[in-house]
């Protein structure tokens, strides 16, 4: 039976991350990045399609898991009739192999351990070569090479599985290494693994002593922080969606994606918050790495990209492993990839607006990227488009999508008004008022009192919860409320909010049968607009309902499953973590962020 979501703890080097299970097991891990195949992807299958265990022979129960302080150094205390031995686990940040270290800390008693690594490579489809030399084992497939070490000598037998048994008294350190390496390069250095652990845990705690919030959910924020930082890929300053493939949206259900890409949206989103946050740096970051990744013929622009900028992430099925508690198929690239989502364009205007409202130095691509890209906007922005959702099925006309082009133009017309850069502003100004127009008449329902998910449609989307975020219009504008109040009878279940009401048309609208959890990004958002609207208790009680969802860790993934009771979909995801941080900073004041974006109305 595998292991529910919330069991899962991240380590990463940023550059790549792996997940290890409260039991001690690593059961997922891409070597060399965050989107190369798995070398342990036990978390989409069985044993056998590769895991690193790593627990007292004869079982235990884990009594404590938790980060060191401000760290990704994950220690996971396990208990028998035996003793206690704590499992402590982290990935060095990167200088020339991606590793994986783990020191087995006897507490109390002596406790027998036993290891056991299966190293698959590609998704657990390929079984290596192993070569043992001297204490050293070398997994080899491919241009993949494993090479594992340390305190104890592991033995290989003929299904390639190499094990060691040990016993840890109290007061005992055993030290285990794992390393990748590619063809040619040169072989791994032992690294001192007490030393490394000491840096590693001095790193983050230096990178977490840099977050600027000071307010009552410090905790909450800083463990969002170093989850977003985990999942930037630090070569490039790209940023991932989140660390893992196909971790299902419903139990047994098809809606499996890969998220180990960067999204313009949800890298934006948290560029945005990592501004806000007080990590300048990694927004320069960002901002170098969609320069360049977006460099090129404005039509040609996509939605998503690789970490290194990539623009080729073909779809495809993994059909040897049989998904997460069965839930199939999994996939790797996203489809998603091609298609035309409008309100990207929005999302990148502001983040590059905000970064100069930062002060971030100026950079002259910036605003020629920006004017380029408006250009495009000018006769694009009245196209169907598929929609934050990335809608599978037809085209549509999606509110959400034109409040986007508007906040687009309203960005433009800001980096001319406000910091004096060049520009059609006036053509710009009409454009904005033509968009806001559009938008009220014919994504506004009178009759119901609410924006509806897209032009003459009957039903409201979460995605408008956004609109006082933006800027287009205030919170406490009627419309807005009325689409609130639209939201909590139409798309609340237990308190969490859906992303859109899934029934019988599901599939007709966006090409998938229905059947998701609640949306945690769209939960976080009714609670800004509870906070935007002074609604402030609402807004706390919902935050701190979220804030229960995290797991044992403090991590989230993208959904929840009320009926469960369990966390869905991949884990952990960026856009759960920024809109967390988000409603911290609205909920420490009235004019947080979502106050400051946009200039409230048809400007
Ligand atoms: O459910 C359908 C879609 O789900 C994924 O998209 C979602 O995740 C993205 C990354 O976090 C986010 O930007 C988007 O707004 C979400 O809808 C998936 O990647 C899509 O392929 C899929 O159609």
């Amino acid at each position: 039976m595998s292991l529910r979501i919330e069991d899962y703890a991240l380590i990463g080097d940023t550059q790549t991350a792996a997940l290890v299970g409260h039991n001690g097991s690593l059961d997922w891990l891409c070597l060399p990045r965050i989107d190369s195949g798995a070398c342990f992807a036990a978390l989409l299958g069985d044993p056998d399609h590769g895991q690193w265990t790593l627990a007292p022979l004869g079982g235990a129960r884990t009594t404590r898991r938790g980060y060191r302080d401000d760290t990704l150094v994950l220690e996971t205390e396990l208990v028998n009739d035996e003793g206690t031995v704590r499992i402590v686990d982290c990935m060095p940040i990167r200088h020339d192999h991606p590793r994986v270290l783990r020191v087995v800390e006897g507490v109390r008693g002596r406790v027998r351990m036993r290891s056991d690594v299966r190293v698959r490579f590609e998704y657990g489809h390929d079984r290596p070569w192993i070569r043992t030399d001297g204490e050293r084992i070398r997994a080899i497939a491919g241009p993949h090479a494993v090479v594992l070490d340390g305190d104890v000598p592991h033995r290989a037998d003929e299904h390639a599985v190499c094990s060691a048994e040990f016993t840890v008294g109290e007061g005992d350190r055993v030290g285990l290494r794992l390393a990748w390496t590619g063809p040619r390069q040169a072989e791994p250095e032992p690294v001192d693994i007490a030393g490394t652990v000491r840096a590693t845990e001095r790193w983050w705690r230096d990178w977490a002593g840099r977050c600027t919030y000071r307010g009552e959910y410090r905790d909450a924020v800083v463990r969002s922080l170093i989850a977003l930082k985990a999942l930037a890929y630090s070569p490039s300053g790209g940023i991932a969606a989140a660390a893992t493939t196909s971790l299902p949206e419903q139990l047994g259900g098809v809606r499996n994606w890969d998220y180990r890409f960067c999204w313009i949206r949800d890298a934006t989103f948290t560029l945005m918050a990592l501004l806000e946050a007080g990590y300048e740096r990694e927004a320069r970051d960002w901002r170098e790495w969609m320069l360049r990744a977006m460099a090129g013929a404005p039509g040609q622009m996509q939605i998503m990209y690789g970490v290194d900028g990539e623009r080729r992430l073909t779809e495809s099925e993994l059909p040897w492993l049989p998904g997460y508690a069965g839930s199939r198929p999994v996939r790797i690239g996203n489809a998603a990839s091609a298609q035309f989502q409008l309100d990207v364009y929005g999302e990148l205007m502001d983040a590059l607006h905000q970064a100069r409202t930062h002060g971030i130095p100026p950079d002259p691509d910036a605003w020629q990227l920006q004017r380029t890209l408006l250009d495009f906007l000018e006769s694009h922005w009245d196209d169907p488009d598929n929609g934050i959702w990335e809608m599978r099925g037809p085209r549509r006309h999606f509110t959400h999508s034109k409040v986007m082009a508007w906040a687009a133009v309203d960005r433009a017309v800001q980096g001319v008004e406000r910091f004096g850069l060049g520009g059609p502003a006036d053509r710009w100004k009409a454009l904005r008022h033509d968009i806001f127009t559009q938008v009220c008449d014919q994504g506004f329902d009178t009759a119901r009192n609410t924006f509806t998910q897209y032009y003459g449609g009957s039903g409201p989307d979460a995605s408008l919860l956004l609109i006082p975020a933006v800027g287009f219009l205030p919170a406490g504008d009627p419309r807005m409320r009325g689409t609130v109040d639209a939201i909590e009878r139409h798309l609340v279940q237990d308190g969490f909010v859906q992303r859109y009401t899934m029934n019988e048309r599901t599939e007709e609208l966006d090409g998938l049968p229905p059947g998701e959890g609640a949306f945690l990004p769209c939960t976080f958002w009714l609670a800004d607009n509870y906070i935007l609207q002074g609604r402030h208790d609402e807004g706390r009680h919902l935050f701190e309902r979220l804030l229960a969802l995290r797991n044992d860790v403090g991590l989230l993934s993208e959904e929840y499953d009320t009926g469960a009771q369990r966390l869905v979909g991949n884990v952990p995801q960026a856009f759960s973590h920024v809109a967390l941080i988000d409603t911290a900073l609205n909920l420490q004041s009235e004019d947080g962020p979502a106050r400051r974006r946009g200039s409230q109305g048809p400007g």
